[in-house]
């Protein structure tokens, strides 16, 4: 059997979002591996770092944040990762991807701040995040979010189940998250 591989596994890379390759050092000892090097040159600049752990078909988003740039990468387990780009000035303005990512093949996505973003785990997962502004910051004012079945995003998600948290079950559509942003924009 060949080893999984993390990749974009459909739709097209979004402006300023870059997967990152992560080679592991490995000896009689075991590996080592950098999971996040400055010297990338990548959108963001960590000032938050968190490892969370997932069930299977846990869908956890979609989010999106107006202020920050974010880094995913996955150690064990599987992720499906949607993104669609709701910047208005962008080049690939209102694209979609999809990313599957293993940890057996660790990768690390980064992307800035304007996209929507999920992450789907078909089985047990940990996966570590990094933020460009802490969640005491952005988590009263700059945590938006779409319901990721909204069929208007395009995502072609492998599941057409998934275990949310209660606000996630009950986030707007993509009109609907375009609607209060909108709002919000001309209070
Ligand atoms: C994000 C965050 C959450 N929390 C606490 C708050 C709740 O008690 C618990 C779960 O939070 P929430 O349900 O908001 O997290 P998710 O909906 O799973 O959001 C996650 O997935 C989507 C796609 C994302 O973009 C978020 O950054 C990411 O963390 O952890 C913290 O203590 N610190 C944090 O940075």
């Amino acid at each position: 059997m060949t080893n999984p591989l993390s990749r974009l596994i459909a739709g097209r890379p979004l402006e300023g979002a870059e997967l990152h390759r992560i080679a592991a050092q490995k000896d009689r000892r075991g590996s080592f591996a950098e999971i996040f090097q400055e010297h990338w040159g990548s959108c963001i600049a960590p000032v938050q770092w968190s490892f969370v752990r997932s069930e299977p078909e846990v869908l956890r988003g979609m989010h999106l944040h107006l202020r920050h740039d974010e880094y995913f990468c996955c150690l064990e387990g599987k992720v499906f990762l949607g993104l669609r780009d709701l910047r208005g000035t962008s080049p690939t303005r209102d694209q979609w991807s999809l990313y599957e990512l293993h940890g057996e093949d660790p990768a690390a996505l980064t992307f800035p701040r304007g996209i929507l973003h999920g992450w789907y785990f078909p089985e047990r997962s940990l996966h570590i995040q990094a933020v460009s502004e802490a969640y005491c910051d952005y988590g009263g004012d700059d945590n938006w979010g779409c319901h990721w079945a909204d069929p208007e995003l395009q995502i072609p998600w492998p599941q057409t189940h998934a275990i949310l948290s209660d606000s996630a079950a009950n986030f707007p559509t993509l009109q609907g998250l375009r609607a209060c942003l909108s709002d919000a924009t001309d209070a």
